[in-house]
């Protein structure tokens, strides 16, 4: 885990502001990731998780504040040395650098799994077919599903689905991957599979995670710094031993008790 060559942090959130109409779901958060962290994001529903993460997607628009990606401005760009909102075509070059996976998987039902997994570097990025080809025979190899290359989606189980959306998520080479709540949408027996596939990611490899997950005891497996949120703050901060093991605030307390109790 280090800071970027420029010695700031890959991610960072400076007073960042987000509305939906009334609602404020994020007041002036500050949030700083290093290359290569681990990081996931725990807390009641609706505090602003998700948000976060879509606002890195550039699913959503901030309505205050800043957000950098790899020292560079993302939410905002560069016009005459002075930092205006950030154009579609920015945004659309900048997001490159981050790939997603969601809850319900989003595969192409029409495509084969192999296409679902090269559409996007082949046509994106211009990788060449043959080259995308080999990167998805790997990627399938890594999550455990070479013998569905053929399939299509419709073929294939909730778990095996949301492992194509992560090889197909990978096969961009994104520097950062960002987690929603990837086993909320699955049944219960097929989520070990899934959370097995990326701890080995997070083992393997040195790509930056952002995750909002209810697993908790992934979340202490695979992260180096646990978020807790609470109505678009953050309650509280640290290592995963720490704030499981050890929780300082009433709030952190009360809703690791609630999910505890309901696992
Ligand atoms: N597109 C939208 N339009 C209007 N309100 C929205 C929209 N997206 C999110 N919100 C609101 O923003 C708040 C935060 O939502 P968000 O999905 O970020 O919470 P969350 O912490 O991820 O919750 P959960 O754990 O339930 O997914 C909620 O009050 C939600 O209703």
């Amino acid at each position: 885990m280090a800071d970027q060559a420029s010695g700031g942090p890959l991610i960072r959130f400076e007073e960042v502001v987000k509305k939906f109409g009334d609602n404020v779901v994020l007041n002036g958060l500050n949030l700083d990731i290093n290359a290569g962290e681990r990081v996931t994001l725990i807390g009641p529903s609706g505090s602003g998780k998700t948000t976060i993460l879509r606002l890195l997607m550039t699913l959503e628009r901030i309505n205050g504040g800043r957000i950098w990606v790899g020292g560079e401005p993302f939410s905002h760009m560069d016009k005459g040395g002075k930092l205006v909102p950030a154009s579609e075509s920015y945004l659309r070059a900048k997001r490159k650098r981050i790939g997603m996976v969601f809850q319900q998987f989003n595969l192409f039902p029409n495509m084969s799994v192999r296409k679902n997994i090269t559409e996007g570097p082949v046509h994106t990025l211009g990788v060449g077919k043959d080259e995308a080809d080999q990167r998805a025979e790997e990627l399938l190899e890594m999550v455990g599903l070479s013998d569905k290359i053929d399939a299509h989606p419709t073929q294939l189980s909730g778990g095996q689905q949301q492992r194509v959306a992560i090889a197909r998520a990978l096969a961009m080479r994104p520097e950062i991957l960002l987690l929603d709540e990837v086993t909320s949408a699955l049944d219960p027996e097929l989520v070990a599979g899934v959370l097995d596939v990326l701890r080995d990611i997070a083992r393997s490899t040195d790509i930056t995670m952002l995750c909002v997950t209810h697993e908790m005891g992934f979340a202490r497996d695979v992260s180096h710094r646990v978020f807790m949120f609470d109505e678009g703050r953050i309650a509280e901060e640290g290592p995963p031993e720490q704030l499981f093991g050890d929780p300082q605030e009433e709030r952190t307390k009360t809703f690791l008790k609630a999910v505890l109790e309901n696992e």
